[in-house]
Order: C-alpha cells, then structure tokens, then sequence
C-alpha cells in the first residue's frame, strides 16, 4: 500500500501560529453557536471526520492529506450531518492563506485548536497534506456506528492503526466537549454539564451516573440519566467491557494521564497513512491566552 508523502510547504514554521490564532479567534467570535457551547466541539469533529475515514487496505485510503472532506460528495455522507458550518467558518481562513495552505492541513490543525483552546492537552502537529482531487474522496460509510458494542469499537479503531486500548479509550474521550443533535445523528442531549471544556469529566460521569437505555424519538437506544444527560451505546461499551473499564478509570483518577494518551493518539489519527520527511517539523502551538490575546 502505498503512503502519500507530505510536501514541504512555502508557509514558514513560524506562519502556522497566524494561522491557529485566525481559527482560534473564529472560535471565540462564534461562540454563541449551539446555545453558547461553542463552535470548538463541532470544529474538533470535523477534523475527526476528516482524518477517521482512513483504510490502508483499500485503494482510496481516506485519510486527512487529501483534504477530501471539502468535496459534497463527502461532506454529504450522513455520518457528517451537521460538519458543513464547521467547514463554513473555515473557508475565510483558507482564502486569506491563498493556496498555501491545504485543506487537510487546515482541517487537521482546526482539531489541534479545538482541543487546545478549550483547555485540552497540546498536540504535536505538522504540515504538508496536499489537496487531492475528487477521484481520491473515500467511499462514504467509514465512519463509526454508534449503536454498536465494545468489539466493533474496538475493531473500528484497529482499521485505524489504534491497536492499544489505551488509545481508543482516549480518543472517545473526545466526548466530553459539545453534545448529541437528533437531527444530525438520530441521538439527542449533552453528555454531563460543562460541555466546551476538554476535561476528563466524560470518564467520571461514565462510572458516577445512574444510566438507563431508552429508545429516543429518532428509534435510536441511548442511556439518560436523571439529569438530561446521555451515553451512546459505543460510549456506554467503554464501561462494559473489563479491559476498557479499567482504562476509563485510570483517565477519571488521574487527568494527566487521559492527556497524555489524547495527545499522541490524536496526533496519529490526524497523521494515519502520510509520511512526513524526518526533517519535517513538529509544531507545538500557544493558546491565545498563552499569548495574552
Ligand atoms: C466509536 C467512535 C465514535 C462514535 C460512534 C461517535 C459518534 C458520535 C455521534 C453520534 C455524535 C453526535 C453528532 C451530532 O449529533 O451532532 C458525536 C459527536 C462528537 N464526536 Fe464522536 N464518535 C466517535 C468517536 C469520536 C472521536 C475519536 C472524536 C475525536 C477525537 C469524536 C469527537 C466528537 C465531538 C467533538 C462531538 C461533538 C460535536 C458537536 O457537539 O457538534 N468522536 N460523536
Ligand atoms: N455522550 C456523548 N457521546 C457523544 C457525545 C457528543 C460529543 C458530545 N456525547
């Protein structure tokens, strides 16, 4: 199978903060988004969607370097409901950069700022995806079911390379910004009470809360709680199986070490099938309030 190799690109390293800042600004101009939880969690899943239709064994990988999620043909797959304003508030920023900076690069650093300004760990980060055309957008349905169990989720994240389940705990961790909308996902409600800061609540609540499976209005199973709050049922398998129950509470004790998981692991998912030259830096990026913006 062969790798897409990332070009070095004319921004220099010292640019790409510009650019983080414009994304970040984005995010807290639009912060009245989804009844004030923020434009953060949506962005964050966009560069998710953009990255997790990867499949090394097919002949159109998927993957972030393409940048394919611009295309309608992507971006119309059912599992992206809701991604389109996400992609929206990007597209200013891509303008202004005028080509030289490509769609999987903004899409995938649009991740590292969702995370990072919503107090979430640092992420390693690198350009040098190239805008592929129409012909290398991945076949829609490669995106997760969230009405499966523990080892479909489990062996979703193996297609992605994610072979310990150190990282896939991790990864849906994500979980604990923004919230359900049964109109993009037939599933409805925030998953506990802070919902734009990236936190390892998500982790606590799974193992704290009284959680009940109800059928919602969409016919769609979800576990509430007395509070309003829900679990999907992949969110809800992080608990009911032994192995990843007890990863979710090492990440609800110690925070530090949810982080340090979350970072190298969404650094991967963001990079899944490029190969970077060894010269190619790794770009670590201030927050706003790092920079007294
Ligand atoms: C088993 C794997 C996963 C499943 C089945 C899943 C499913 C879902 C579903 C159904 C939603 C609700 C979408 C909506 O109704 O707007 C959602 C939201 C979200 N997901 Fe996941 N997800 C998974 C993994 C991930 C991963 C790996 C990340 C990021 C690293 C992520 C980040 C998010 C974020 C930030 C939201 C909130 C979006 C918003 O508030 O608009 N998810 N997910
Ligand atoms: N419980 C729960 N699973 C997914 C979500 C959306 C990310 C907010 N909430």
């Amino acid at each position: 199978n062969e790798v897409q190799f990332a070009a070095s690109n004319k921004l220099k390293n010292t640019n790409y903060q510009n650019v983080y800042n414009d994304i970040a600004n984005v995010i807290r101009e639009n912060d009245e988004h989804d009844d004030y939880i923020g434009s953060g969690p949506v962005l964050l899943r966009l560069a998710w969607h953009a990255s997790g239709q990867f499949d090394s064994k097919q002949e159109i990988k998927g993957g972030s370097y393409n940048g394919t999620l611009r295309f309608d043909k992507e971006l119309s797959d059912p599992s992206n409901a809701g991604l389109k304003y996400a992609f929206d508030l990007l597209k200013p920023i891509y303008k202004k950069y005028n080509h030289q900076i490509s769609h999987g690069d903004l899409f995938t650093l649009a991740g590292v700022v969702a995370v990072q300004e919503m107090g979430g760990p640092k992420i390693p980060w690198r350009y040098g995806r190239v805008d592929g055309d129409i012909e290398t957008v991945p076949l829609n349905g490669r995106l997760p079911d969230a009405n499966q169990n523990a080892n479909y989720v489990r062996n979703f994240f193996h297609r992605l390379n994610f072979l310990e389940d150190k990282e896939i705990v991790a990864l849906i961790g994500a979980h604990c910004v923004g919230k359900t909308h049964l109109k993009n996902s037939g599933f409805e409600g925030p998953w506990g009470a802070a919902t734009n800061m990236f936190t390892n609540e998500f982790f606590r609540n799974l193992l704290t809360e009284k959680w009940v499976l109800e059928k919602n209005e969409a016919g769609n199973q979800q576990y509430n709680n007395d509070k309003g709050y829900m679990m999907l049922p992949t969110d809800m398998a992080l608990v009911q199986d032994g192995s990843f129950k007890k990863i979710v509470e090492e990440f609800a004790n110690d925070e530090s070490s949810f982080f340090k998981v979350f970072s190298s692991a969404f650094n991967k998912l963001l990079e899944n099938g490029i190969k970077f030259e060894k010269s190619s830096p790794v770009l670590y990026f201030k927050t706003l309030d790092e920079q007294d913006i």
